[in-house]
């Protein structure tokens, strides 16, 4: 005895089938065009205030490390000059309080720092406060959608002078880029509690000085990666330029400034001949762009702070002063026999 099948039954089964399947996809559907169409944007004065914090509970732990004398140094090998390359508790805890503080509050941002460790412990989330000295100079609503964000972090800026104690040298650093370019930057001081901030085109907490000598420049160079800077500072501006040799990227770029720190030399530019990665300069080329300095190779090129870390045209920074004219009177450069 066979089952006889009315067509009128096959249509109202096949018309419920495409129901039941149109209820199940529809709202995966809808929430993918939804999540295409409502691009993720990030306010930039959270982003410095965010930075700031992040730098400040970075800097606790470089310094309780120091204070510990708990450092655990190693080596992660060795710069394309020879030097080695050190690590320390100090790098990886003041890492790990930066990076997760940042990608714990918001987790679709690039950030790039120069340190790597799991995120055992660190949980934290931004309380969402900013500062009011940021609220008194800076307005709200600065949104920009996350896909064009880099952020560049340093957890221990001059990590070799750290391991020799000499605490001065010493920062952490976040940089901000928006679409490659510098646009905030923290510069912290763990040991005396000093930090310098600027957001280009809308204000800083720290000033140039008065004026600067770039006739006969004090030039501020490297004191543990220093090539052969000597010569070349020599070449360009006189064998009797005054050099001062001193730690960190951060540190040489407040030298350039005036910050209300006691333990700060000052130079009139700083220049950089080796190698050296975007985390190292992103923040001080920042600060120094929200205060109309410039920081660029030594053949006058602006870095880009998106795609990959390195930098091997060298540097030249410089404020308050026609930067051109200064990379006119430096030797050639070819960043390819560096
Ligand atoms: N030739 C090189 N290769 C790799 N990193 C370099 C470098 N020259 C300088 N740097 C890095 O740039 C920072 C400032 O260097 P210096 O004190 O010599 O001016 C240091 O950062 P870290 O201490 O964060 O590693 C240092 O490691
Ligand atoms: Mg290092
Ligand atoms: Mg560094
Ligand atoms: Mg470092």
């Amino acid at each position: 005895m066979g089952i006889r099948l009315s067509p009128l039954g096959i249509a109202v089964f096949c018309l419920l089938g495409v129901g039941v399947i149109y209820h199940l996809y529809a709202g995966v559907l809808s929430s993918r065009i939804a999540s295409f169409r409502h691009k993720r944007t990030v306010d930039l004065r959270d982003l410095l205030a965010l930075s700031m914090e992040a730098a400040v509970q970075g800097g606790r732990e470089v310094k309780r490390i120091r204070e510990d004398n708990t450092l655990e140094e190693k080596s992660k090998g060795k710069t394309k000059e020879g030097a080695s390359e050190k690590l320390t508790l100090g790098d990886l805890n003041s890492h790990r309080k930066m990076f997760y503080l940042i990608k714990n509050t918001y987790p679709y941002i690039q950030v790039n720092s120069e340190e790597h460790a799991n995120a055992e412990g660190e949980a934290t989330v931004w309380t969402r406060t900013v500062p009011e000295e940021i609220l008194a100079k800076i307005s709200g609503g600065k949104e920009v959608p996350a896909e064009k964000i880099t952020v560049w972090i340093d957890p221990l800026d001059a990590t070799q002078e750290y391991t020799e104690n000499l605490q001065k040298y010493v920062t952490t650093m976040v940089c901000v880029a928006v679409d490659g370019d510098p646009v905030i930057g923290v510069i912290h001081k763990p040991f005396t509690g000093y930090t310098a901030w600027g957001f280009v085109g809308e204000g800083s907490n720290v000033a140039p000085r008065a004026s600067y000598n770039t006739k006969i420049p004090k030039v501020t160079v490297s004191r543990s990666h220093s090539g052969k800077v000597k010569s070349f500072v020599q070449v360009a501006f006189g064998n009797n330029t005054e050099i001062i040799p001193a730690g960190g990227a951060g540190y040489k770029v407040l030298a350039l400034l005036d910050p209300t720190d006691e333990e700060q030399e000052t130079a009139d530019i700083y220049i950089h001949v080796t190698y050296i990665k975007k985390w190292d300069i992103c923040a001080g080329d920042a600060i120094l762009r929200s205060l109309g300095g410039q920081m660029t190779t030594l053949r006058g090129e602006q870095i880009d702070y998106s795609g990959t870390e390195g930098n091997k045209g060298g540097l030249l920074a410089s404020i308050k002063t026609d930067h051109k004219a200064l990379v006119k009177r430096l030797p050639p450069w070819d960043d390819n026999k560096q």
